[in-house]
């Protein structure tokens, strides 16, 4: 299952001209307000007719402006889900999730239960929209998106009306999605934290054009993508197996440089997690540091340095077999001749990690 977008649009001043590949997981659309993420969605919906190009679902013409070929939008199979969950106020959560089957090509049964199971709504069947909250909502509204029997499901910022609590709790329902459905994803978000949990593929947006496109986790660990995915926000992704709860609060993990403590994970001992690392909160040492606070000193090799046009550098990590990314000043970089090859220890704050950013490996 894949989907192939190749299209040019002009709004006037703006223009648009994307070509990428979406492969089977999640593909996430990252780009700044304005780089035409939604413009994009909405030609691979049906709901923009580009001016030129070629959209292809898993074989499937989608479109093709010079063969003058667009199937209808409510011809496409795909499956929505938009900020606000458009959910019907007067019909329950089961007749809300039952309305998508209308459209479905097949019964349901098994399926109704596995995915009211895995979006944990089971206790809302019987209620109206109305008494649910905002993350409720949403996972009503992607059941509703899947049970539709969708070949892709777009994703419009799902989260963006969320509070940061609701955010936290709906993350572990779409690493399920992603875990448990061999529906791909067109996810359009421009946080961050969601596309460093949930995608497998990310296509960088600027200024109406792909900046770079690929797996998620080789882009988010490139030195040379830090300015597009912004200089705070940059981090790369640890593994880690989580082998101990401590009396004191603190959750042991097992990367494979080391071990790792984060303040409590609910998580049980052996669950396999991903734990993002902003580059900001990495600080390295060339020697094994001696009575330092922080309890997270892992070994690693650099390798790769990117030296910004100011004061800072990011500098790119081998811990392990994971790849981690630091930003330091330009002036330690070259202190410490942190050169590709040079030995050094990273070391992390067990509480800089924020609780979103701890996710299910996949
Ligand atoms: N129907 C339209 N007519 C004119 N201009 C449009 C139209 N739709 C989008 N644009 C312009 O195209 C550009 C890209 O918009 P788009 O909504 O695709 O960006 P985005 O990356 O999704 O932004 P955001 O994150 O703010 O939703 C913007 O400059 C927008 O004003």
């Amino acid at each position: 299952m894949s989907l192939s977008v190749h299209l040019a649009h002009s709004f006037g001043d703006f223009a648009l001209d994307v070509d990428f590949e979406a492969p089977a997981g999640v593909t996430a659309l990252f780009g700044r307000s304005g780089s035409g993420k939604t413009s994009v969605v909405n030609a691979v919906a049906g709901l923009l007719r580009p001016d030129a190009g070629r959209i292809v679902l898993d074989g499937r013409v989608l479109f093709d402006a010079e063969q003058g070929a667009s199937v209808p939008v409510h011809q496409r199979r795909l499956g929505y889900v938009f900020q606000e969950g458009r959910l019907f106020p007067h019909l329950s959560v089961r007749q809300n999730l039952s309305y998508g089957h209308w459209f479905a090509p097949r019964g349901v049964g098994a399926e109704f239960d596995h995915v009211v199971a895995m979006l944990g709504i089971d206790g809302l069947l019987e209620r109206r929209p109305g008494g649910l909250s905002g993350g409720e909502k949403q996972r009503v509204a992607i059941g509703r998106a899947l049970l539709a029997r969708p070949q892709l499901l777009l994703m419009d910022e799902p989260l963006a009306a969320l509070d940061e609590e609701r955010k936290a709790e709906i993350l572990p329902f779409l690493e399920r999605l992603r875990e448990e459905t061999a529906v791909p994803v067109l996810y359009v978000s421009h946080s961050m934290v969601e596309v460093a949990r949930l995608a497998t593929t990310l296509v960088l947006m600027d200024a109406g054009r792909v900046v770079r496109a690929g797996p998620a986790e080789d882009i988010l660990s490139d030195p040379d993508n830090v300015p597009a995915l912004g200089i705070r926000t940059a981090g790369a992704s640890l593994h880690a197996v989580v082998t101990a709860q401590e009396d004191d609060g603190l959750t042991r993990l097992e990367a494979s440089a080391g071990p790792l403590y984060l303040p409590r994970v609910d998580a049980r001992i052996g669950a396999r997690l991903s734990i993002r690392i902003l580059a900001q909160d990495v600080i390295l040492s060339r020697t094994r540091p001696e009575g330092l606070s922080a309890l997270n000193v892992l070994p690693a090799t650099v390798s790769a340095v990117r030296l910004g046009d100011g004061p800072g550098a990011i500098i790119q990590l081998k811990a392990g077999d994971d790849l981690l990314l630091a930003r330091i000043t330009r002036r330690s970089a070259l202190a410490l001749q942190l050169e590709p090859g040079a030995q050094c220890f990273a070391i992390v704050k067990t509480v800089a990690v924020a609780r979103t950013d701890v996710g299910g490996a996949g």
